[in-house]
């Protein structure tokens, strides 16, 4: 939440010149109604849920840059069909991300103290995602575009390693 996935990977799609495509997106157009709203009308379960249908779907029969939410990889089932795939974990520092997500509420888990929710959040989390990425990329005090170009570089040495 606030790491850029959603923004970077359009940026790294175009640069890439595929296409990109956002879990997040997938449910809400499954769905025909808002994140927000699935958590306070289904919970957060049912959200899970179908996260993991979008993911699964998208894996199947997309081929350019996908960006998750930052939850989806709570899921066992979602770990294991990111198994064999570049992740990439987009890094962000407390202050970053509580500055790059405002004050806003579409983000059904920040509700009630940002700064404490984010906090708890990336507490319980980076362990996780630093588990499950292929490569780890920082993004603090940097633009979309810089990060963009930093997860390129990284992935080309990859390849030449
Ligand atoms: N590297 C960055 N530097 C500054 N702002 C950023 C950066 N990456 C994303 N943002 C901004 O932060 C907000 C959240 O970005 P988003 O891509 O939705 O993150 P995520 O998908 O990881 O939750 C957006 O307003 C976006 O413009
Ligand atoms: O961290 C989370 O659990 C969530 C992150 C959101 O996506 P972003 O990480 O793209 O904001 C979205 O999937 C939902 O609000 C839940
Ligand atoms: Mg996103």
């Amino acid at each position: 939440m606030g790491a850029g996935k959603t923004t970077v990977g359009e940026v790294l799609a175009e640069r890439w010149g595929v296409g990109f495509r956002d879990t997040d997106a997938d449910v809400v157009a499954a769905e025909g109604r808002a994140i927000a709203d699935i958590f306070v009308e289904d919970g957060e379960a049912r959200f899970r849920a179908l996260e993991r249908a979008a993911v699964r779907t998208a894996l199947a029969e997309h081929t350019g840059v996908l960006a998750l939410g930052g939850g989806a990889v709570l899921d066992p089932d979602t770990r294991t069909l990111l198994a064999d795939h570049v992740v990439v974990f987009l890094q962000v520092g407390l202050a970053d991300a509580v500055q790059r997500v405002g004050l806003g509420s579409s983000r059904p888990l920040l509700l009630g103290g940002v700064r404490a929710r984010i906090k708890a959040l990336l507490d319980e989390r980076t362990p996780l995602y630093t588990e499950l990425a292929t490569l780890v990329v920082p993004t603090d005090g940097r633009e979309p575009a810089e990060v963009a170009a930093a997860i390129e570089a990284r992935l080309e040495e990859d390849t030449r390693a």
